[in-house]
């Protein structure tokens, strides 16, 4: 049996905390993500001083659930609300004052967001599969892992290493497949859990555009952490976002979380581009036959009826998968997966969004 989010959620509950209480009862559990065995959450302190005191209760809870049955891995956040900014972990170039007005880094043209209301919907593989299309049709692209709860983006893109800063004030970006590549997960020791404070993640997403050498681009894509948190919330108000591309695959629980991300966008004012339905049709690897396993042509009616563009279906396939773990995007390639990628890219290129 694969574990589930409630096999999780019991093992949670019996992390107890020093002032009474346990991680649940107490409400502290967000964006818990259970993916094959892979299992990620945020535990939310009420204040920046008490999550300086929970790394206690961050171990014993991943401990707890490491001994789930069917859990691989364990990766869990410390957060917290409020509370005096304090240093950033990104150690280059100190914590950048905040900025009065919406940020767009020098020679950035068009800032893409791409969000989802839940995770595991295959946001971060659209990210890196559409700025690789882009590229290959000759766009100037920069691509943005600002998902800090569990940042893939490297990975997908076959890049890591922690990039330099030889003045200690801009921070190289990576490139990779045509691309030029930052994730706060580079920053970031893996080793070592990050209590990110609300202020501190300003500081830190500010440095991701403010700090670091974009360069000349046609198009920042900037991949975001699912739903619909402090992250979102942040980069839509303090960025000169062009706006925002929700993936959602065709189920109607996945449509329901895209609807509050849409909702979420349109309260932000960050106009949304469109809607993508990832995982739309189902290609057998071996014989070719196709199949709509979570059903078909839900996001496209979802974005009719909300007087949304729908901007593409991408195929399930299992080399989409491998291609990721591999950091080579199947765009990269020839073929029908590279060419549902090319459709999509060339539609946002022809609307003027990239
Ligand atoms: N079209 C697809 N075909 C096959 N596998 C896919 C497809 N899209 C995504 N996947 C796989 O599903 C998993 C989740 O995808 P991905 O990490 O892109 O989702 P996500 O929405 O960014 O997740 P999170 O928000 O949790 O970071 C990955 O293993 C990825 O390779």
């Amino acid at each position: 049996m694969p574990v589930s989010r409630d096999d999780v959620l019991r093992a949670l509950a019996r992390v107890g905390l020093p002032d009474g209480g346990d991680l649940v009862s107490r409400d502290m559990i967000r964006a818990l993500s259970v993916e094959e065995g892979a299992v990620r959450f945020v535990i939310e302190a009420p204040d920046a001083g008490q999550a300086a005191r929970m790394e206690p209760v961050r171990a014993a809870a991943v401990q707890i659930v490491e001994e789930v049955p069917g859990v691989g891995s364990v990766s869990a956040v410390l957060t917290a609300h409020g509370g005096a900014p304090k240093a950033p972990s990104l150690k280059v170039g100190g914590h950048p004052k905040p900025q009065a007005g919406p940020l767009k880094p020098v020679g950035v043209d068009r800032i893409l967001a791409v969000g989802s209301g839940k995770g595991g919907v295959g946001k971060s593989t659209v990210s890196t599969n559409l700025a690789v299309a882009l590229a290959k049709q000759g766009r100037r692209v920069g691509l943005l892992d600002a998902d800090i709860y569990g940042p893939s983006l490297p990975r997908m893109m076959g890049v890591s290493g922690r990039p330099a800063s030889p003045d200690g004030k801009i921070i190289e970006p990576l490139h990779a497949h045509g691309v030029t590549v930052m994730s706060i997960g580079l920053m970031v020791d893996p080793a070592k859990a990050v209590v990110w404070r609300g202020p501190m993640l300003m500081g830190a997403l500010q440095q991701m555009l403010g700090q670091v050498a974009w360069g000349e681009l046609d198009v920042l894509i900037v991949d975001l952490p699912p739903g619909t948190g402090d992250v979102q919330l942040t980069l839509c108000q303090k960025t000169e976002l062009t706006g925002a591309l929700v993936v959602s695959t065709p189920q109607d629980v996945a449509l329901l979380d895209a609807r509050k991300a849409i909702d979420m966008f349109a309260t932000l004012k960050t106009p949304v581009l469109g809607l993508i339905e990832n995982m739309s049709l189902y290609i057998c690897p071996e014989c070719g036959h196709e199949a709509h396993l979570f059903g078909h042509g839900g996001v496209r009616a979802e974005a009719e009826r909300l007087g949304v563009p729908f901007l593409g279906e991408l195929p399930l396939h299992l080399d989409v998968r491998i291609a990721g773990d591999d950091g080579v995007p199947v765009a990269l390639g020839e073929g029908p997966l590279a060419d549902a990628y090319a459709a999509l890219a060339r539609g946002l290129v022809a609307g003027g969004m990239a």
